[in-house]
């Protein structure tokens, strides 16, 4: 590799990149706001995130990637070219003339490759390399990758959940879940709008999710202030709701992550379960920001449980690092144009 080096992380709700010089150069929503009359993106990123829930009928603010994967392909492809834009204002270089790194979720489908291959090739790329998100996320965490022994990552997302296992550059073992914080926020948005009558927003769920803890009973008197709809008198309303209330809705977060960390640990090898016990799990990805979030994981699995330097850099920052070690790593793969 000898142009400028780029790693990319799509992710449900942010897109990050790193460029080899180790430094973020984009780091922003996954969101477009799109005008369905005149077939136009209107902003992308936080201004667009700024205007959900906020607009006239005809102006949509999307989220064109749901789970961890692309759900909708046009959008995206919109919003990656508002992103090269950007990029290239920064860097003074178009990604055809930059090597991409682009992150992917372990066990990622053909479809979902191609998918994201397709989008990145119409943009003019001409050189392009796939490496499995939490291999990067491993490195980008600052974890010894390439060692045999054991490093476990748990990387949760706003779309999924994953862990790896990552010993000798390459993955020995992993698990997924497509399901993660926003689907925490879904179940508060639900259970506002079922024991307070009160409808709110996603982003509004979202915001009451990052007061909480997980074990609401160490902070039984804090309460928090909602805003939302009323919905029996149609008006504005400002509700109080004590942290405590959402404790089965944050219960339901934490048995997902059990179960797929579960699932990687019960299937690593042997060889490698002392050094897990001493090592430890890393995490990583905003999910991990959940106060409480270490000490109850360590509670559940009794390892030593550590936080990645920058959450939400880990997986960009892996895949920009990626381009120095491709002969060692092992889930990582060159791609051509279909
Ligand atoms: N303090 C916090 N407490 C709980 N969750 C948080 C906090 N800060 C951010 N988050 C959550 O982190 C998630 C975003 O994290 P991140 O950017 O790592 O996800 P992503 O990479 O876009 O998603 P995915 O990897 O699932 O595709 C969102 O669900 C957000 O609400």
């Amino acid at each position: 590799m000898g142009k400028v080096t780029i790693g990319i992380d799509i992710g449900t709700a942010n897109i990050s990149i790193y460029s080899d010089m180790e430094k973020m150069i984009f780091h922003e929503p996954t969101v477009l706001a799109y005008d369905t009359k005149k077939d136009k993106v209107l902003e992308i990123g936080h201004e667009a995130k700024e205007l959900a829930e906020k607009t006239p009928g005809s102006i949509v603010v999307l989220s064109p990637l749901q789970g961890g994967i692309i759900a909708d392909f046009d959008m995206t492809l919109r919003l990656m070219k508002k992103v090269e834009g950007r990029v290239s204002a920064v860097t003074g270089k178009r990604f055809k003339q930059m090597d991409l790194i682009v992150a992917l979720l372990p066990g990622a489908t053909n479809i979902e490759r191609q998918a994201i291959g397709d989008i990145l090739f119409s943009l003019g790329v001409k050189s392009l390399y796939f490496i499995e998100g939490s291999l990067a996320a491993t490195m980008g965490a600052g974890l010894p990758f390439e060692k045999p022994i054991a490093n476990v990552i748990v990387d949760i997302g706003a779309g999924k959940i994953s862990t790896s296992l990552v010993s000798y550059g390459g993955i020995v073992t992993s698990a997924t879940l497509r399901k993660s914080g926003d689907e925490l926020d879904r179940d508060i948005a639900q259970l506002v709008r079922n024991k307070y009558n009160v409808l709110i927003g996603l982003e509004t769920a979202e915001q009451v999710k990052w007061q909480l803890h997980c074990d609401t009973s160490l902070v039984a008197e804090k309460s928090i202030e909602i805003e939302g709809r009323d919905l029996v008198t149609g008006f504005p309303i400002t509700i109080e709701v004590p942290a405590t209330e959402f404790q089965e809705e944050i219960d339901e977060f934490l048995k997902r992550i059990l179960s797929v960390v579960q699932s990687t640990l019960e299937t690593s090898p042997p060889e490698l379960s002392g050094n897990i016990r001493a090592s430890g799990v890393t995490l990583t990805g905003g999910g991990s920001l959940l106060e409480g979030l270490s000490d109850w994981l360590h509670s559940q699995i009794m390892v030593p449980v550590h936080m990645a330097p920058a959450p939400f850099e880990s997986v960009a920052l892996g895949t920009s690092m990626a381009g120095e070690h491709l002969d060692r790593l092992i889930n990582i793969e060159k791609v051509t144009a279909r």
